[in-house]
């Protein structure tokens, strides 16, 4: 099998809750610790990075020590509240191991649409990379309330996290998720399921055998990564969906090795 070619200097990363939480309900340790350290190392040697991170409602379900996320939204809003200042925690103990600077950005959807915010935001994201701190961005949940519901096709990280992309021109988005990429029925409900490797358009073929989330506690599914690829390829640029299990297969996609599942346009794959 060939290499991927992929040269990749600016460097948007998501990490989904099914990553970050045990299925079990406890802190998955293991990837916050191999996430801090795999940003961090490429951090050393001159990459731009952001962190896209869900599961401040996930560590706020494990804080409170409930099994289940309440339906109530304000109930939800309040697990996230409390969730996120734990996962800041958790990553700056990570990161601080590391010695890397982190800083917590959160945005709601449509911060970009304003052209004063969008000036702040990106202000923002440009002082940071330029003085080397990694962003780690997740949705405003407290304001968002959208997108705990999932009542409107936008509101997830997923999506949040190509939006960051295409505004900080990011070369390349990397989305860890709970499966290997993405395969052309749910893995999670056919047992053989077979991984694509390549994928060059996202359209009708694609969503058709995108399902639903496979934890208790993500939310977005392969629908709203498929959303956030098509976004990607719309732009020509190239997204990365891999198994978060290992964050160390960040090394392994840039490297060009062949992992996961390659969202780029054919013309952008022979530039
Ligand atoms: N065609 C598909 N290929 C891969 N995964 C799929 C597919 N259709 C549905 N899924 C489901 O999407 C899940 C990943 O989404 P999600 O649970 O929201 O994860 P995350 O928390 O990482 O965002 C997988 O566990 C799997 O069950
Ligand atoms: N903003 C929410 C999660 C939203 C979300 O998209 O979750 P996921 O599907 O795990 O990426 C949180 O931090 O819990």
């Amino acid at each position: 099998m060939d290499k991927r070619i992929i040269n990749a200097n600016r460097i948007v990363v998501k990490v989904g809750t099914s990553s970050l939480i045990h299925p079990s309900g406890a802190v998955n340790l293991k990837t916050f610790d191999e996430l801090a350290y795999t940003l961090s190392a490429l951090n050393n040697q001159g990459k731009q990075l952001v962190l896209v991170s869900s599961g401040a409602i996930g560590v706020g379900l494990n804080k409170m020590q409930l099994k289940r996320r309440p339906t109530e939204i304000g109930a939800q809003q309040a697990l996230a509240a409390i969730g996120q200042s734990e996962l800041m925690t958790l990553f700056t103990q990570r990161f601080d191991h590391y010695l890397t600077d982190i800083a917590q950005v959160l945005l709601t959807h449509d911060i970009f649409d304003y052209p004063k915010s969008n000036q702040f935001v990106m202000n923002t994201f440009n002082c940071l990379l330029r003085d080397n701190v990694i962003p780690i961005v997740n949705e405003n949940d407290t304001v968002a309330t959208d997108e705990l519901d999932h009542k409107t096709t936008f509101g997830d990280n997923d999506q949040l996290s190509a939006i960051v992309a295409s505004h900080v021109d990011a070369d390349l988005l990397i989305v860890l998720s709970d499966v290997d990429g993405f395969y052309d029925q749910n893995p999670n409900q056919v047992a053989d399921a077979k991984l694509i490797s390549t994928v060059n358009q996202v359209d009708e073929t694609e969503f058709g055998v995108a399902g639903g989330t496979g934890s208790r506690f993500g939310t977005g599914g392969m629908q709203t990564k498929l959303l956030a690829a098509k976004r990607m390829l719309d732009e020509d640029r190239v997204m990365v969906l891999a198994n978060g299990s290992d964050p160390r297969i960040i090394f392994k996609i840039l490297a060009g090795n062949d992992v996961g599942t390659i969202f780029q346009k054919e013309s952008v794959a022979h530039e």
